[in-house]
């Protein structure tokens, strides 16, 4: 494996002319729901931006990982919004297109559910059945995520027994009667392939995904060479880093209201090099967002420090200047 990474890496066009195995697996599901903390689990790299607010993902990145001949190629997708979020969260049309663009590459969907959101634990998001059925020849598999929050096994089980009652083996479809559940029925979606009970977290379940995923990728000519883990630049990468750790540790709406940017990049030999900037609405804004004695900037700074040393696998020495937006 490793002859072969040297190889490809030293000669790309090759790596298309091999036959391998390939699947590309669309990760969707609503907002928060842990799409991105899986794949980075599965891939081993914190490669999509994660964070404890919805919508952190706002465009499609894809995450791979090769073994044993095969290629699982993730697209990670921004969380299935409804049209109240869309307009509250200001989110672009783009990002919902990144979903619907997803299903037409992939040969696998997989589907993340949160089955610790009180709200939304008991049944699939309309609006993602809804994205579903429009990918109908696609097979699919449901992720249940985050059982690590859950009290017991019991709690596990009722849960569990709602939300796939209606998905498994023609069983009548219980719940809030929504337009996409009676799509669902009509529409014949009776089942996913299989279920997984994960917590993306810890880990605890994630092997299973990887195996399943392994097993029904198709021979195909590789479409990255093995040593590729994603296809956003370096450059993308670093300001999704900071974005996500904004929206880590800033309340409410705010870091919505942030805009990243690259000022300066460089890949040394030894160590990466960058400075990003952070463009806040206000002076106010910004001594607020840096903490007492810009404490709260230095943490922000030295976690993503540690993020991005973790990705590029070398030393990253990153600044990070809050800049408060020049009104016209
Ligand atoms: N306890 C627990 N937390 C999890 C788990 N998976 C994800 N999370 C947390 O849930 C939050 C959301 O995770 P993301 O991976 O950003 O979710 P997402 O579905 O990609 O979110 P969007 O960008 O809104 O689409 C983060 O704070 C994660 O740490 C899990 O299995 N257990």
């Amino acid at each position: 494996l490793v002859l072969r990474s040297v190889f490809y890496s030293s000669q790309p066009e090759q790596a298309n002319k091999s036959i391998s195995k390939v699947v590309n697996v669309a990760i969707i599901g609503a907002p928060n729901s842990g799409k991105s903390t899986l794949i980075n689990n599965i891939v081993e790299r914190k490669i999509c931006a994660a964070s404890n607010k919805v919508h952190t993902t706002t465009r499609l990145v894809r995450a791979m990982c090769f073994q044993n001949d095969t290629q699982i190629i993730f697209l990670d997708t921004p969380g299935v919004a409804t049209e109240k979020e869309q307009k509250r969260y200001k989110l672009p049309e783009s990002m919902m297109n990144a979903c619907t663009k997803s299903l037409r590459c992939a040969d696998v969907i997989g589907v993340v559910h949160d089955i610790s959101n009180k709200w939304t634990k008991d049944y699939l998001h309309s609006d993602v059945l809804t994205m579903l059925n429009s990918a109908e020849n696609t097979p699919s598999f449901l992720i249940i995520n985050k059982v690590d929050r859950l009290e017991s096994k019991r709690q596990l089980l009722s849960v569990i027994r709602n939300l796939t009652n209606g998905m498994l083996a023609g069983n009548p479809v219980q719940g809030p009667e929504t337009q996409s559940r009676k799509n669902r029925k009509d529409r014949g979606y009776s089942h996913f392939s299989d279920i997984f009970l994960v917590s993306a977290l810890n880990g605890d379940g994630v092997k299973d995904i990887k195996e399943y995923l392994l097993s029904n990728a198709k021979p195909a000519f590789l479409q990255y060479a093995p040593d590729e883990w994603t296809d956003q630049t370096p450059e993308s990468l670093i300001v999704e880093a900071v974005r996500a750790k904004f929206m880590d540790f800033l309340a409410q709406e705010l870091p919505y209201n942030l805009k990243t940017e690259l000022e300066y990049y460089e890949d040394r030999e030894e160590k990466i090099v960058c400075s990003v900037a952070v463009e806040c609405p206000s002076e106010r804004v910004a001594r607020l967002i840096s903490g007492a004695g810009g404490g709260r900037l230095q943490q922000i700074k030295s976690q993503t420090r540690n993020d991005l040393t973790e990705l590029f696998k070398k030393p990253v020495v990153i600044s990070i200047q809050l800049k408060a937006r020049v009104k016209p």
